[in-house]
């Protein structure tokens, strides 16, 4: 008989007795921690998303594909609770999360976007604190009259930021306004200050848009890394070398609905899929050549703030 003297401390793992890390203390193992039942997204008589069913564990890379217009980022879109499917629901760790950015944000989903968002003229070190500002606690009154505990969480999320542009690659950066850093660092800190929400999901839209074949690499080597921690990670992204090298699954849309998905090796030889690329341009881009940039409406990198924060 079991006593209570035999339970397992919380947060620490009941078969091996080990300290759990911190993100995934709380969650269910055996579920998927993100989960998209029977979803559709309709924009007037448009079906965007037509009856998705998707799941994201913990530890685990899925790739997002298809040819444009396919529904991915609308798609991307009702995961994360900016949209609210028109039919259909997605669960994180089994709960339906308001569709409110801040409290998807607090509950563990991070993402970064097909344009980068960035605080362009704020330095590469503010913009990954204002990712972190969704996990300190000091109130407005203690902000204001800058109180002890005001300071010493400002001082901790100073020395998380450094650790995290450290942790992406950019750790010489940080004093740098984000407006002056090359395009393939400001994806990165991007990344860092995604991470700096502490998230458990992270969903990344097209991650290497605009970036060189070697900046690539670099960002395939990232995201392992941030899977190795631990996190789930959805990306999308038109660069099929990219994917297939870096997915565990691979999910294809096409016109809304998912047409094949499975281990890289099946869905990169998968006829349909072929199929659905032929003439469209992503399969066949020139590696030697950088993706092409996706610029603002007007024309910067953005000064627009950001949704994951
Ligand atoms: N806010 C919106 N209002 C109306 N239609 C929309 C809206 N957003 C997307 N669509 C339409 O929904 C379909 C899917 O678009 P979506 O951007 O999700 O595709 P995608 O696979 O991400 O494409 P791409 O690879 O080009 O980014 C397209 O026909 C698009 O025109």
């Amino acid at each position: 008989m079991s006593t209570a003297h035999d339970e397992p401390p919380p947060g620490t793992d009941p078969e091996t007795g080990e300290q759990l890390a911190p993100q995934l203390m709380g969650i269910d193992p055996d579920r998927p921690i993100l989960e998209a039942q029977d979803v559709s997204m309709r924009f007037g008589g448009l079906v965007a998303v037509d009856h998705v069913g998707f799941q994201a564990r913990l530890g685990e890379i899925v790739g997002l594909i298809g040819p444009n217009g396919a529904g991915k980022t609308t798609f991307f879109n009702c995961l994360t609770g900016l949209y609210q499917p028109t039919a259909g629901r997605v669960t994180f760790n089994g709960t339906v999360l308001p569709p409110k950015p801040r409290k998807v944000v607090q509950a563990g989903m991070a993402r970064t976007f097909q344009n980068i968002r960035l605080f362009a003229n704020m330095t590469a070190r503010e913009n990954v604190m204002v990712g972190r500002y969704c996990r300190t606690s000091a109130g407005p009154f203690t902000s204001i009259i800058r109180g002890f505990k005001y300071r010493r969480e400002e001082r901790e999320t100073e020395q998380l930021a450094d650790q995290l542009l450290d942790f992406v690659g950019i750790g010489g950066s940080g004093d740098h306004l984000a407006r002056n850093l090359s395009y393939g660092d400001q994806r990165r800190l991007e990344i860092a200050r995604a991470l700096a929400t502490e998230p458990k999901v992270l969903l990344l839209d097209e991650p290497t848009a605009g970036m060189n074949p070697q900046e690539t690499r670099q960002a395939e080597e990232l995201i392992r890394r941030i899977r190795d921690l631990g996190l789930a990670i959805v990306v999308i992204e038109h660069d099929m070398r990219f994917i297939f090298n870096l997915c565990d699954r691979v999910v294809c849309l096409v016109q809304g609905k998912i047409l094949v998905e499975g281990t890289p090796e099946v869905v990169q030889s998968d006829p349909q899929v072929i199929e659905a690329y032929i003439g469209t341009g992503p399969a066949e881009r020139d590696e030697t050549e950088p993706a092409p940039r996706r610029a603002e409406p007007d024309g910067t990198v953005g000064e627009r703030g950001t949704r994951d924060a």
